[in-house]
């Protein structure tokens, strides 16, 4: 915006048939805007042609201004300092990577080795620096997980959520739906074919990201990608643009036969097809063996054909594939196979449910009618979809820590900053110690939940698929219920501090209702808190029985 104005030149601005204010140094035409204004034309008549910065910080977030420049803003006052210019040197030197990934096969493992560690160094400072609002390493504190690339994506990621993303999700949630546009930006970024827990996938996609090459890429890639991702307090939004594939995609790349892998997955992973994962049932949640929809093999041998239904199908009102679980055995979980149902298949019909949640991922109801699915689209083998089925749990429930914890520093974050400029009794929230207890107890969880979280993000990837399925799926269901609890926590206490700004949707409080809403949808599914919990005892100690537990 390259025009300047005085202060006098905005102050002649000063009447209903012309009213300029001036924000944070910026001059904004409100002119037409007034009688559009959600807060009434009053309040910006009484501050026409006057710096209006103190009273426009009272009432609204960065968002808003972010969402209005372009239409709004007219210019600067000439006292602003000048942007920068762009450098004409090229930029310092990358920092070297000091943490370098190992080559083995089933997860990328970086290794800090002697000489690494001696070098290791915090990385630069990112971020708004407001102490457990952002990861400590944004903060210049030392982590033995983290190198430049994973600062790079950090900073790529970032980018494009405040810009595209974060202005508009309240809009994009109230009408229950992300732009089509935004899922495309996931693949063409080559940020879906980072998230299916294993190598970057170069022979199915030629999508790369742009800040990090595919072999260096790892799991802690993938984790700050979904954890930039929900930044934008929005779980609408991250299982819009992750959900449905997040969790159905990885098992036909790992299990899926070559040439239906070759046939589809690339145009998933381009953002040009979706796919979900279609296991729950309106009567088997959590209890999977017990799930009825039918898959009978035709007499040729050539085709299964499904009956039955699917409930609480996140994403599958957008679908072209169903990674779907069926019954095509006897009772229990050996009779249990995993299906690729194509929409185009017929047969298939989906219904958008409405929740109290996550209102932009499209929960759906599907019925399998008389679907034929070729043979050929069995994932991994006939009766045998429980491995399939267990494999993937430990992904998905990572990817619901990952979620719950952010949001949890989403609540604590706006609430913080809110602290801060709310006065109440005569001084901010942040002066009352009940507000800073509230807030401790919020960071207290948060860090140590992450903590746990970094920690078996580095086994899964220093283990074997396989090995970490045994061995991790206690911890990992124990820290998905811990994270859960968390978020469940913070969102209720930051609603306290926000007050009715958290009752009411949209402004301020926006994120903080939200995500209250939202927290059910990560408590229940992927394995509910109350089975997360006994299965953490009942798998650690299987486990540690095997590793020679002596009690
Ligand atoms: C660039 C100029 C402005 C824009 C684009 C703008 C935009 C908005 C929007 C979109 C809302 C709806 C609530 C939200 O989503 O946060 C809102 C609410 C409001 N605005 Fe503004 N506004 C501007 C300037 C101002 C100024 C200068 C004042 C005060 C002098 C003001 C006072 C209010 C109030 C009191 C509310 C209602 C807050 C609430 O519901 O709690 N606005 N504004």
């Amino acid at each position: 915006m390259s025009q300047r104005f005085s202060t006098a030149d905005v102050a002649s601005h000063n009447k209903t048939d012309s009213l300029w204010v001036v924000v944070n140094e910026d001059v904004y035409d409100l002119t037409k805007f007034q009688d559009e204004h959600p807060g009434g034309k009053k309040i910006l008549q009484r501050v026409a042609g006057k710096d209006a910065s103190k009273q426009f910080w009272k009432y609204h977030n960065e968002s808003i201004l972010k969402k209005y420049q372009k239409k709004l803003q007219v210019g600067s006052l000439d006292s602003k300092a000048a942007p920068p210019t762009p450098p004409t040197t090229p930029p310092a030197e990358k920092k070297p990577d000091v943490v370098k990934p190992s080559a083995e096969s089933g997860a990328v493992a970086p290794m800090p080795t002697a000489a690494a560690e001696e070098e290791a160094e915090a990385l630069d400072p990112f971020g708004d620096l407001v102490p457990y609002a952002d990861p400590s390493w944004y903060q210049s504190y030392h982590s033995p997980f983290f190198n430049q690339s994973h600062a790079d994506l950090r900073a790529e990621v970032r980018q494009w959520v405040e810009d595209d993303i974060m202005p508009n999700v309240t809009e994009w949630e109230e009408g229950r739906k992300v732009p089509d546009s935004i899922y495309k930006a996931m693949g063409e970024k080559g940020y879906l074919a980072g998230l299916m827990g294993v190598h970057y996938p170069t022979n199915l996609t030629e999508q790369r990201v742009k800040s990090v090459a595919p072999e260096k890429w790892d799991l802690f890639h993938e984790m700050l990608l979904t954890d930039e991702i929900s930044r934008a307090g929005s779980g609408g939004l991250v299982w819009n643009l992750i959900g449905g594939f997040g969790i159905g995609c990885p098992p036909l790349v790992k299990f899926g036969k070559k040439d239906v892998v070759k046939r589809v997955v690339p145009e998933i992973l381009n953002g040009n097809k979706r796919i979900c994962l279609a296991i729950t049932e309106p009567d088997a949640g959590s209890d999977v063996a017990n799930l009825t929809c039918e898959a009978k093999l035709s007499e040729d041998g050539k085709h299964y054909i499904v009956n039955g239904e699917k409930k609480w199908i996140t994403n599958g009102i957008w679908c072209d594939y169903f990674t779907t679980a069926v019954r095509t055995g006897g009772e229990g979980m050996n009779g249990v196979s995993v299906l690729l149902i194509e929409r185009s298949f017929g047969g298939v019909s989906t219904r958008k449910m409405d929740c109290q949640g996550v209102w932009s991922s499209g929960t759906t109801y599907i019925t399998f009618e008389d679907v034929k699915v070729p043979v050929e689209n069995l994932i991994g083998k006939e009766n045998q979809g429980f491995k399939v089925i267990m494999t993937n749990f430990n992904h998905e429930r990572i990817g619901i820590i990952i979620q719950c914890l952010r949001f949890s520093r989403v609540c604590y974050e706006e609430s913080i900053k809110y602290a801060h400029k709310r006065r109440t009794f005569g001084k901010k929230l942040i002066d009352h110690p009940v507000i800073r207890l509230k807030l401790a107890h919020m960071a207290r969880q948060i860090e140590a939940s992450y903590n746990w979280l970094e920690n078996l993000i580095y086994q899964c990837q220093k283990m074997g698929e396989m090995e970490a399925m045994l061995k991790l799926g206690g911890a990992i269901a124990s820290l998905k219920a811990q994270s859960t609890t968390t978020f469940e926590f913070c969102a209720r206490e930051a609603s306290q501090i926000f007050g009715g700004l958290s009752y009411s949707r949209g402004g301020q409080g926006a994120k903080v209702e939200r995500l209250y809403r939202d927290v059910r949808a990560y408590a229940i599914p992927g394995g509910s808190e109350e089975i997360m919990l006994d299965l953490s005892i009942r798998q650690a100690l299987r486990v540690h029985k095997a590793l020679g537990m002596k009690l």
